[in-house]
């Protein structure tokens, strides 16, 4: 196993956030973790990895996170928060480079291209990161995690809490293609918090489920999107299609007035014939 999360517990400012979580995550797994708004995933993926005080047992490779060197830990885990601000006036190009510590700055390193290239991102490389949209910057913080940890030999966890919030169909698509061939053509042991039931649905291996700081539910797309789970969980009215290829689809049933709205015509906006 390359990831042992066992009884797991955080408390923040006196309230009980994770509650007694268990998962493991194998090499070549791409887990995704769902649960409503203030759930408690990112704080379980932070305590993961590393970055807050956890009571329970977290263990990477089969060793407990706090017995590992810092550096060694950086090579063989990658975390990619929520939010990340950056303001000072470093190039996309720079950015990455920041994942990869042991190659000198100014280098050429075929890595950073090629990350670049995939994420979409090349064309942009002596923008300054300020200036760019939020989807770019999404775009860049994975490249400058995945450089951190794409060619380290043994074990790779990478943890994701919500990479695709700000990108647009077409690029969370690339994103996702991305991080599953990671996971099936390079062996990394993915976990990824997200809010999109469809693309957990396409992409993910298995699902867990958490509320109220627990996990509530694990399993198949098939067997965790269910109308009633739904229901239970979010308090979210949808029905669940199955797709030709098995997938269930997600769609959420419109509420309140059911008689359709006749938007009145702007003869302005008429398409000219
Ligand atoms: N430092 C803190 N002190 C007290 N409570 C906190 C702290 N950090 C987070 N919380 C609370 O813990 C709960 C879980 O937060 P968390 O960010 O883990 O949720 P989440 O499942 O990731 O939510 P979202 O889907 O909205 O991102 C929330 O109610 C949040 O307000």
């Amino acid at each position: 196993m390359v990831l042992c999360v066992n009884n797991v517990s955080v408390s923040l400012e006196r309230s009980r956030i994770v509650d007694g979580i268990d998962c493991q995550l194998k090499a070549g797994e791409l887990l995704m973790l769902l649960g409503p708004n203030g759930a408690g995933k990112s704080t379980l993926l932070k305590a993961i990895s590393g970055d807050l005080p956890y009571g329970g047992s977290v263990t990477l490779s089969g060793r407990e996170l706090g017995q590992w060197r810092p550096e060694r830990l950086a090579r063989q885990r990658a975390v990619m928060p929520q939010r990340v601000e950056v303001n000072f006036p470093l190039t996309v190009e720079e950015v990455v480079q920041l994942g990869r510590p042991k190659i000198a700055s100014g280098r050429s390193d075929l890595v950073v291209d090629e990350l670049m290239n995939e994420l979409d991102i090349g064309h942009l490389r002596h923008r300054l990161v300020p200036g760019l949209s939020g989807g770019e910057q999404q775009r860049l913080q994975l490249a400058r995690v995945l450089a951190q940890i794409i060619d380290s030999p043994g074990d790779r966890l990478l943890l994701l809490d919500e990479c695709t919030s700000a990108l647009d169909p077409a690029h969370q698509q690339m994103v996702l293609d991305l991080v599953r061939r990671l996971a099936k053509a390079e062996g990394m042991a993915v976990l990824a918090v997200v809010h999109d039931l469809n693309l957990a649905a396409q992409f993910a291996d298995r699902l867990l489920v958490m509320k109220a700081g627990r996990l509530v539910h694990e399993g198949s797309a098939r067997e965790v999107l269910t109308p009633e789970l739904l229901d239970t969980v979010y308090g979210f009215t949808a029905r669940v299609v199955e797709l030709e290829e098995g997938y269930p689809m997600v769609v959420p049933r419109r509420r309140g007035p059911s008689s359709a709205y006749t938007a009145p015509v702007n003869p302005s906006c008429r398409q000219a014939s």
